[in-house]
């Protein structure tokens, strides 16, 4: 079956500096792809680059077959959804925020408002709809920040450390939550992040970034068990905290 998305030959340079190399790379339609690497590895750049928000200096990235590296209509960039750690909220409503990406695809009012209140229960922020954002917890930020991004409907969702931010029970919850809406709407999901537990639950596929380079991708679980020798250092000294 051909992958969701293909990358080929594809370098990021910031001046002369690479920080991003991959001679080749795929992501399978409905694969949860956890990125995992030590600070300044790539990973956001990585996102960046995948999710089109950033253009390589050279190489190709095709959805299905389709050559989309310098693709920069919006039908192409809307079908990538991107949630941050620090959920970016405008300064108004819940539901407004969770809204806007509907309103800017000209959907008409009653499905907006369908579509928004059926998110926003998925993420059980049903209740904080017309709360302002200024005015909510870290999780609950991160909830409306999720469903902003899964409103949207996206074939490829990519997380770049969504909980890093969050107190371990907060963490713990919306883990659970966004696994099982996941689990259900079969979205594709990129999910970068410091910390193996996170990983180890979401993610079926690790991958482990380190200077810029992709040192080992496979099952999470085989990743781990049997890291090759440029990837061991690294997760053994996870692996020595957590398993
Ligand atoms: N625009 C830029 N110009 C120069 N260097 C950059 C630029 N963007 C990123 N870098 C460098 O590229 C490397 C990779 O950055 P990136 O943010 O992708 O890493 P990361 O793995 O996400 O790091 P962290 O875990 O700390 O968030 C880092 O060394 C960073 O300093």
């Amino acid at each position: 079956m051909t992958p969701l998305i293909t990358v080929k030959n594809l370098e990021v340079k910031a001046g002369k500096k690479n920080l991003l190399s991959l001679p080749h790379f795929e992501i399978q339609d409905g694969e949860i792809l956890g990125i995992m690497g030590p600070n300044g590895a790539g990973k956001s750049t990585f996102i960046k680059a995948l999710s089109l928000l950033e253009k390589p200096a050279q190489g190709a990235i095709f959805f299905k077959d389709q050559d989309i590296t310098d693709d920069l209509s919006l039908k192409m960039r809307r079908k990538f959804a991107v949630a941050m750690q620090q959920p970016l909220l405008l300064d108004t409503t819940v539901f407004q925020n969770v809204s806007i990406g509907l309103k800017l695809r000209n959907l008409p009012r009653q499905e907006v408002k369908q579509k928004v209140a059926y998110w926003l229960e998925k993420f059980q922020i049903g209740h904080l709809a017309k709360k302002h954002a200024a005015h909510l917890s870290g999780g609950e930020a991160q909830r409306v920040n999720l469903a902003r991004a899964m409103v949207l409907e996206p074939e490829v969702l990519f997380l770049d450390e969504p909980f890093s931010a969050l107190d371990f029970p907060t963490k713990v919850q919306l883990l659970k939550d966004i696994k099982s809406i996941i689990g259900q709407t079969k979205t594709t999901t990129v999910f970068v992040s410091h910390d193996l537990m996170e990983l180890r639950y979401l993610a079926g596929t690790l991958a482990i970034l380190m200077d810029g380079e992709l040192k080992q991708t496979g099952p999470t679980e085989e990743v781990l068990s049997f890291p090759n020798p440029s990837a061991s250092a690294f997760v053994n000294e996870w692996k020595s905290i957590l398993l």
